[in-house]
């Protein structure tokens, strides 16, 4: 079910243009007057043929690249700098591999000056929250993919973030376990009350998850269209209506993709 839109957004972009200019290399337009907004606890899946700037606004939200014209408003202030506000998931779960999961958990905790008793506490919390109490003490070596990637998730909560992205933090695992991140995802979502923003290829991912799915064009990436998806959770896969929005998104990606190739072979 859709959440209803509160007055502010959580995340505002406003005519967000983004040109990298790597050294010694031609610069690449990545996005070109990306505008939409996430409603505060709102689901936002973004879908995009590859090389369309999806990564590149999740680095610019979380405030760890800036923006080449245009702005990003979370909460009403600029985004200048990252923030323990807005929490970043990557595709490989990013765990200091020489610490305890609960130790990973608890270091962003550190920085953000809580008392080491109380770190632990919050970080089992975390922990039992995503399902592993019972591997606080453990490496992350020692961890299944699935589990490695709660620890991450276990760890951006623990910052109460009101801004969760999450760059397809699902891709490098097996689709039983893929379905079952889902559904703790959407779990974890709901209690925390976070807006999410996740990139994704898939489009069942996408349709199973979103409030909203933001289409991408291909680079520079645009809005081509937002769908919202109007069908309960969990999403009935033999609706009609689900198919429905597969076709839709398959043909939205196809074209994009088609568009890509084009502009590669004529360059
Ligand atoms: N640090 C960087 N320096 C220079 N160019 C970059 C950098 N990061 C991304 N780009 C370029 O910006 C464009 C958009 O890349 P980005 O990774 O954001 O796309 P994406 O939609 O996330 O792609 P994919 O779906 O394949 O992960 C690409 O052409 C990429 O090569």
């Amino acid at each position: 079910m859709n959440r209803p839109i509160s007055a502010r957004p959580s995340v505002s972009i406003k005519a967000v243009d983004k040109i990298w200019t790597p050294e010694g290399r031609t610069p690449v337009e990545a996005l070109r007057g990306l505008e939409f907004d996430v409603a505060p606890g709102e689901f936002v899946v973004l879908l995009g043929p590859s090389g369309c700037g999806k990564s590149t606004l999740l680095y610019m939200i979380a405030g760890l690249e800036g923006v080449s014209g245009g702005s990003i408003v979370c909460d009403g202030l600029p985004v200048t700098e990252p923030s323990a506000e807005r929490g970043l998931i990557f595709q490989e779960a990013s765990l200091f591999p020489w610490l305890t999961i609960a130790d990973n958990v608890a270091f962003g905790l550190s920085i953000q000056g809580v008392l080491p008793v109380r770190r632990r506490e919050i970080a089992i919390e975390m922990l039992k929250r995503v399902g592993l109490g019972d591997m606080l003490d453990k490496k992350p070596d020692e961890l299944s993919g699935g589990m490695r990637q709660r620890a991450a998730c276990a760890r951006a909560l623990a910052m109460k973030p009101k801004v969760l992205m999450m760059d397809e933090p699902f891709a490098a695992l097996d689709v039983q376990t893929r379905s079952r991140m889902q559904d703790f995802l959407l779990q974890i979502w709901r209690d925390s009350g976070a807006s999410i923003l996740l990139v994704t290829h898939s489009i069942d991912e996408a349709i199973a998850l979103a409030d909203r799915v933001v289409v991408f064009t291909a680079r520079p990436g645009r809005v081509k269209t937002i769908v919202p998806i109007d069908l309960p959770r969990p999403r009935p896969t033999r609706d009609p209506r689900y198919h429905e929005y597969r076709d839709m998104f398959t043909e939205l990606l196809a074209a994009e993709v088609d568009r890509a190739f084009a502009e590669q072979e004529a360059a």
